[in-house]
């Protein structure tokens, strides 16, 4: 299955957003998560309009070469819609930055050379330095605005990280440099815990080696369902949407959820979590790095001018840093939780827009 939706209408820019690679893609989905990168981009406060596409497929079961094929189908069937300022996609789950280097190849074929079609890309192909770390890093920023709210910092608290790809792997790296304990981990093929903290290198080293987090020696095997409710500080869900439902919502121990993946709490089990006192960290902004960094590479390649890796780390942390602020002013001023302050400060600048369009009904 193909599915390519598009959620605005050049509001304020192009409309942006990942190409997912899973078996569960689905129409429904796929406009789901378009709708969030509308949200997302105005909370970050970025100028595109939200976009999503995804083939339903299992790519750890594809060659090489079947999914190069793939996605230059895709491609094909796509390239008109897609473009440097209609539509920008870039990697989501499944997807990485050889795939966009096969869309631009791709589409470069019936446009002309065009990098700035899609981001995430590979560096050599005028991808930005720090893209592929961005969303794990934007995690690493949201985390430390938010706990610095609660007059706390990453060193020293405990961490339990469902998913270990692109987004899950970054984040545990980075807040196994600042101090933090990663005591859970998990991926497709189950996870591992070591209340001592794990060892994120070596777990990097064992995951590039083997392909998986089995049979590594630096921690215990658990079952993947526990780590979400896994004893914990942060819990960092990394991986699929609705993870955290009503069947476990009750048993989460963690006191704070910083939301990696999209959509990772259904709103059943938002309402149990705020009942238990639980801060989520809602995805729309705390994910927001990897939209970001797409955002400075689609500059740079307009330009034609490459920052260094400093230079985009540190305005990163200053979007995500803004962003923050912004949406705690909207929970004080309307006296709600974060994700109702993030969506509210979202919907407000694409109405504020629409009305300067003059596209009130
Ligand atoms: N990439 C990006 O820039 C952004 C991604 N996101 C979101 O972050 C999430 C992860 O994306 P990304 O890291 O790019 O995807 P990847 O495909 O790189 O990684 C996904 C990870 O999730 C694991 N996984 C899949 N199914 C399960 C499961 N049932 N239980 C536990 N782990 C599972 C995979 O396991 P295995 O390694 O064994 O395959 C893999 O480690 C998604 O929700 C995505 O939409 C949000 C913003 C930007
Ligand atoms: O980098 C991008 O353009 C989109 C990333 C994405 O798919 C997401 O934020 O969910």
């Amino acid at each position: 299955m193909l599915d390519l939706e598009c959620n605005m209408i050049m509001l304020v820019g192009p409309m942006k957003g990942g190409i997912r690679y899973h078996p569960e893609v689905d129409p429904d989905e796929v406009n789901a998560l378009a709708q969030l990168m509308t949200w997302k981009s105005a909370v970050a406060d970025i100028p595109y309009g939200g976009a999503k596409g995804g083939i339903g497929c299992n790519p750890g079961d594809l060659s090489k070469s079947e999914l190069e094929r793939l996605t230059r189908v895709f491609t094909q069937k796509i390239h008109d819609l897609i473009g440097v300022h209609t539509d920008v996609p870039a990697p989501d789950m499944g997807t990485n930055a050889q795939t966009m280097a096969w869309i631009l190849d791709e589409y470069s074929k019936f446009h002309g050379h065009s990098p700035a079609v899609v981001t995430g890309k590979p560096i050599d192909l005028g991808g930005s330095l720090g893209r592929e770390a961005a969303t794990g890093r934007g995690v690493v920023f949201a985390a430390e605005a938010l706990l610095a709210e609660h007059g706390k910092a990453i060193k020293g608290l405990t961490f339990a990280i469902q998913g270990f790809g692109n987004v899950g792997s970054w984040a545990a790296k980075l807040i196994h440099e600042r101090g933090g304990k990663v005591i859970a981990v998990s991926d497709i093929t189950g996870a591992v815990k070591n209340p001592n903290g794990i060892d994120i290198p070596e777990l990097l080293r064992h995951k590039e080696s083997t392909g998986s987090l089995k049979d590594f020696q630096g921690a215990d095997s658990m079952d993947a369902n526990e780590l979400l409710v896994h004893k914990c500080d942060v819990l960092i869900p990394c991986a699929l949407g609705g993870v955290l439902h009503r069947g476990n919502a009750a048993d989460v121990k963690a006191k704070f959820i910083i939301e990696a993946a999209n959509h990772p709490t259904d709103p059943e089990a938002d309402e149990i979590l705020a009942k238990k006192g639980v801060v989520v960290l809602p995805d729309i902004y705390a994910n927001s790095g990897g939209v970001t960094v797409s955002y400075f590479e689609w500059v740079q390649n307009i330009q034609g001018f490459m920052w260094d890796e400093q230079q985009v780390n540190r305005t990163l942390q200053n979007y995500m840093t803004r962003a923050f602020h912004n949406i705690k002013n909207m929970c004080q001023t309307h006296d709600c939780n974060l994700r109702m302050g993030a969506f509210t400060l979202g919907v407000s600048r694409v109405a504020r827009a629409t009305l300067l369009r003059g596209w009130e009904a």
